[in-house]
């Protein structure tokens, strides 16, 4: 069997070298539920052979801003194109234009086996129909043959190949997220989009994920990424946005980001002049400061 896939801690902290051409690009994108605008205008880009975070305090819009890119909200305004063709508002059809992701809840089939998991993932890429697979013809088991090579390779890659057989449901939380990004690669992406991969994860789980994200970078994957821990996003990254109140903030490297005051004062809860919001609260305040004088003023 031929692998075009390294095992784990193959990957290397530099982006590789090369022209730089869009995989994703979001322009304007908005999504409101009634009054509530979760995410405002954002646009951002992801290139070829480059991982990319996504940041912000709770509540900032960034799982919805990732619902829009996936075809599980329709944007209320704005476009997601994929390698410059705008992908469709239906998430198995921008899985089969080529994003897969992982969800900030694990969603495995906790009753199947590990290997399971990464075929059902493997379907979209899988041209044999329904009668085909009902009669199991010869292009059925072909098909199904090389669907579980690919499977294996993906196991072997993310380290859960002695696995294989062990429900899903079975296996420590670290190793269900792994199998969830095994499973999203089980789709051959051109981009992969991980919301909070280390969630629940130790420091040495955490190390892990870091070096097999930037082997499937290595893959010739771009990764688009939310997390909350700061030194995983920083040394992981190429480039980060910060999302606050739905909109983007600041992006830029690790050192643009993390030496930008507005950031801190985000997710302190600070206002900063000119952050949304901040004009309400400074009405608030000073409608704050006026009636305390008038207070004082009535002791007098
Ligand atoms: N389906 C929905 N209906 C109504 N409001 C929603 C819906 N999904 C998200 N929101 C609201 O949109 C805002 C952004 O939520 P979102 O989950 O995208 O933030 P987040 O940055 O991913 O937060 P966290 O880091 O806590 O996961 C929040 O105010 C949230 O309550």
């Amino acid at each position: 069997m031929t692998t075009d896939i390294e095992p784990t801690g193959a990957g290397s902290p530099k982006a590789a070298a090369g022209t730089a051409v869009p995989v994703l690009q979001a322009t304007g994108v908005t999504k409101k539920f009634g009054g509530l605008t979760a995410v405002q205008n954002v646009d951002l880009q992801v290139n070829t052979g480059e991982i990319v975070g996504l940041i912000g305090p709770n509540g900032a819009g960034k799982t919805t801003f990732f619902n829009c890119l996936t075809g599980l909200y329709v944007p209320t305004d704005g476009t997601v194109t994929y390698k410059g063709t705008v992908l469709p508002h239906q998430s198995h059809l921008v899985t089969k234009a080529g994003i897969a992701r992982t969800f900030q809840n694990i969603r495995l089939f906790a009753n199947m086996t590990v290997l399971e998991n990464v075929l059902v993932g493997r379907h979209t890429r899988t041209k044999e129909g329904l009668w085909s697979a009902l009669l199991r013809g010869p292009g059925f088991k072909k098909a199904e043959k090389e669907s579980e090579e690919r499977a294996m390779e993906l196991l072997e890659f993310t380290g859960l190949a002695a696995k294989r057989d062990h429900l899903a449901r079975n296996l420590p939380y670290g190793e269900q997220r792994k199998l969830e990004i095994a499973r999203a690669l089980a789709s051959d992406p051109g981009l992969l989009l991980l919301d909070e991969p280390t969630a629940g994860m130790n420091p040495q789980e955490t190390r892990t994920t870091q070096d097999l994200v930037f082997a499937i970078r290595d893959q010739g994957i771009a990764v688009l990424v939310i997390e909350h821990d700061m030194r995983f996003i920083f040394n992981l990254c190429d480039r980060v946005a910060v999302l606050v109140q739905g909109e983007k903030l600041v992006e830029g490297t690790a050192e643009v980001v993390q030496a930008d005051e507005r950031v801190v004062a985000a997710y302190l809860g600070t206002p900063y002049e000119g952050a949304p919001g901040a004009e309400e609260v400074s009405e608030v305040e000073a409608a704050e400061a006026h009636s305390t004088v008038g207070k004082e003023g009535d002791t007098k």
